[in-house]
């Protein structure tokens, strides 16, 4: 579903908007108007952040929303079923983004049936290298949900090759060397790194990290699929300003 959703939009001439929230962040009673919200206004898919203790991939902006949402009590287990309880209302792909941790402390296939419920049609586990995927693959598999990988700007040719072949629904071209957050530039490189993966990878290919700009957005809309925009999406919810998140959206636009 979610290939699927990204390839309508690309059939429109347009490319892929996906933002990535923090489950918890202002409170899981507020997960259900915010996704509703960003569904209305045209994005193709939400990533959703579940919050843990130790997340190594996080830049500081991800990392605070991540302490805001583990200090008022946001669980994996309490943001599956608060995403149940709406699932019906939602009409785009939702992809959970998560660590290893929390997922094996729930187990393998009660975390991809869950998730299932919760209308999660792909997962991000940054933490798990491709090697070690069996942990959770056929539970995943079983529900028909997505193991999405992320590729990284040093990826050596032979290992691109692997991780765009293993992907499922999308590849997750991360732009920048080292964690999320906003930044103002980008490697020169970029757009031969982007034409190489995108040769190598039969499924759509999405830029993430660093993108916060209405600019950005439509420079990395010039040669990849789409992208995702974390940390300036986070802060911009937490200040209800949707003015900010509209503008990143509209640029994703043809
Ligand atoms: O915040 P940024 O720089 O816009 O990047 C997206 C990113 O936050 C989101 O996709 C994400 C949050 N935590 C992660 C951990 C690993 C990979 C990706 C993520």
């Amino acid at each position: 579903m979610i290939q699927k959703a990204i390839e309508q939009v690309l059939a429109n001439g347009d490319r892929a908007f996906v933002p990535y929230i923090m489950a918890g962040d202002g409170g899981l009673e507020t997960l259900k108007a915010t996704i509703l919200r960003l569904q209305k206004i045209g994005v193709t898919a939400i990533e959703i952040g579940i919050p843990f203790t130790d997340p190594v991939a996080d830049g500081p902006t991800i990392e605070l929303a991540g302490q805001r949402a583990l200090k008022n009590g946001t669980t994996l287990k309490s943001t599956l079923a608060t995403l149940a309880s709406f699932a019906e209302e939602v009409t785009i792909p939702l992809v959970a983004m998560t660590y290893l941790n929390p997922i094996l402390a729930c187990g393998a296939e009660k975390f991809a049936h869950d998730a299932k419920q919760a209308g999660i049609h792909g997962v991000i586990i940054p933490d798990m290298p491709l090697e070690e995927r069996a942990i959770i693959y056929q539970a995943l598999q079983q529900e028909q949900i997505a193991l999405i990988q992320l590729i990284s700007l040093t990826s050596p040719a032979e290992r691109i090759k692997k991780l765009a072949a293993a992907s499922e629904g999308f590849i997750y071209a991360v732009t920048v060397n080292g964690i999320t957050g906003a930044r103002s530039d980008f490697a020169d490189e970029l757009e031969k790194h982007f034409a190489k993966l995108k040769a190598a990878s039969p499924i759509p290919v999405l830029a993430g990290f660093g993108i916060s700009t209405p600019e950005h957005v439509k420079k990395f809309a010039s040669f990849s699929d789409g992208v995702i925009v974390g940390s300036k999406i986070v802060d911009a919810l937490a200040n209800d300003d949707w003015e900010t998140v509209e503008a990143l959206v509209v640029a994703s636009k043809q």
